[in-house]
């Protein structure tokens, strides 16, 4: 099996500094940031941000225009030096497969490793083992066209595995499929190139698949790389209301800072009413006018609100989800908070009490 090819570390990889510019547009605004030998990231954003860019560039497709791509000590891209995409020991993974349809299933897999010094037996040993880990050994002689999309994507991942690369670069894979399938493929994904030893840099528009997989997520916007951590951190402590709404949020509500507790907590006065909140961003709040994102995770109805913390609402909507259900749940004035999920169904129509701690809750200053 795989464990064969486990390789030697992958380089740590830097960008330093990165501009691209396609004309007078800037694609990539002072790109900083470190990947670390084996790390999983997920490069996500609104479509436009830069995110194909970003990998494009470490994948050697594009030039960039100032700053430095490092692999380990090695400049692989700057203002002046270009190593081609071949000579980056990395392989890619796309979101229309790009398989070779004139070839089978062995031979697209097995074309990667076409230029090493490995012999015929081994070679072949090799991508009989990687079709096999995927489930597809015994469609080694088909051609694309006739496998379906889940297939045709686990190829295209047993052909990026095959030659050990470094690095896994993948862009947008799961995005053609269908939800069910998308959720199998994504755990398949993780798997084999964890246990590959590659680094990944995985692009996604989707909040919840860049959540699932990743050690770490980059969050672009404008081509500027807006927040770097880990999933829970970014959930728990988005840098501005831009993160916060792009990695989902229940809704949004303004109010005022009526106190400030020891504990970096706010007190918030809103026309739905009282709410304790999370300071976002670095700055201190003061006695201002805030929105207020609320996140729907630790979000629980109740039967009636009562105190700080808790505001009255009515249901407006229930979908079963198999584990509970999810609500949407009118505040009045116009507000509404959506995905509250509860174990328990609660009707339409139904006044309940929302409970929402200051976990749910970060305030950011309004402009
Ligand atoms: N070849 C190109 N020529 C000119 N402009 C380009 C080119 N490729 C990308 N851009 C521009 O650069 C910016 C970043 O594009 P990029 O494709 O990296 O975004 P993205 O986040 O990957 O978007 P999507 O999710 O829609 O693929 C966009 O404004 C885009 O229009």
């Amino acid at each position: 099996m795989v464990d064969r090819f486990i390789k030697a570390k992958a380089p740590v990889i830097i960008f330093d500094s990165v501009e691209k510019f396609y004309g007078e547009q800037k694609a990539l605004c002072d790109i900083n940031m470190t990947i670390q030998p084996g790390q999983f990231t997920v490069l996500l954003g609104p479509s436009g941000s830069g995110k194909s860019t970003m990998l494009r560039c470490l994948g050697g497709l594009e030039h960039i225009d100032s700053g430095v791509i490092r692999f380990g000590d090695e400049i692989v891209s700057s203002s002046k030096v270009h190593k081609a995409p071949d000579r980056r020991n990395l392989s890619m993974v796309f979101q229309d497969f790009a398989l070779w349809p004139h070839m089978t299933v062995f031979d697209n897999v097995a074309f990667s490793l076409g230029r090493t010094s490995m012999d015929k037996s081994e070679a072949q040993k090799r991508v009989m083992d990687l079709l096999e880990r995927v489930g597809l050994a015994h469609y080694s002689s088909r051609f694309p066209s006739t496998l379906s999309g889940g297939e045709q994507q686990r190829v295209s991942l047993a052909r990026a595995l095959v030659g050990a690369p470094d690095v896994i670069l993948f862009d947008e894979p799961l995005s053609s499929l269908d939800a069910d399938l998308r959720e199998r493929l994504r755990v398949e994904i993780a798997d084999l190139t964890r246990e590959a030893g590659a680094s990944a840099l995985y692009i996604t528009h989707d909040q919840s698949e860049a959540f699932a997989l990743a050690d770490v997520v980059g969050v672009l916007n404008k081509g500027e790389l807006v927040q770097v951590g880990k999933p829970e951190e970014i959930y728990r402590a988005p840098a501005s209301p831009f993160i916060a709404q792009f990695t989902g949020v229940a809704g949004e509500l303004s109010g005022r800072v009526t106190q400030e507790f020891e504990n970096g907590i706010y007190r918030i006065e809103t026309a739905a009413g009282i709410l304790d909140a999370r300071g976002g961003g670095s700055d201190r709040l003061e006695c201002q006018n805030v929105t207020l994102l609320v996140r729907s995770a630790p979000i629980r109805l109740i039967a009636n609100a009562s105190g700080a913390g808790e505001l009255p609402g009515r249901v407006v909507d229930v979908a079963f989800r198999g584990r509970g259900y999810d609500h949407v749940i009118d505040l009045g004035h116009g507000r509404r908070l959506l995905g509250v999920f509860s174990e328990d169904r609660w009707e339409r129509n139904e006044i309940v009490g929302v409970r929402i701690p200051p976990e749910a809750c970060i305030a950011f200053p309004l402009n």
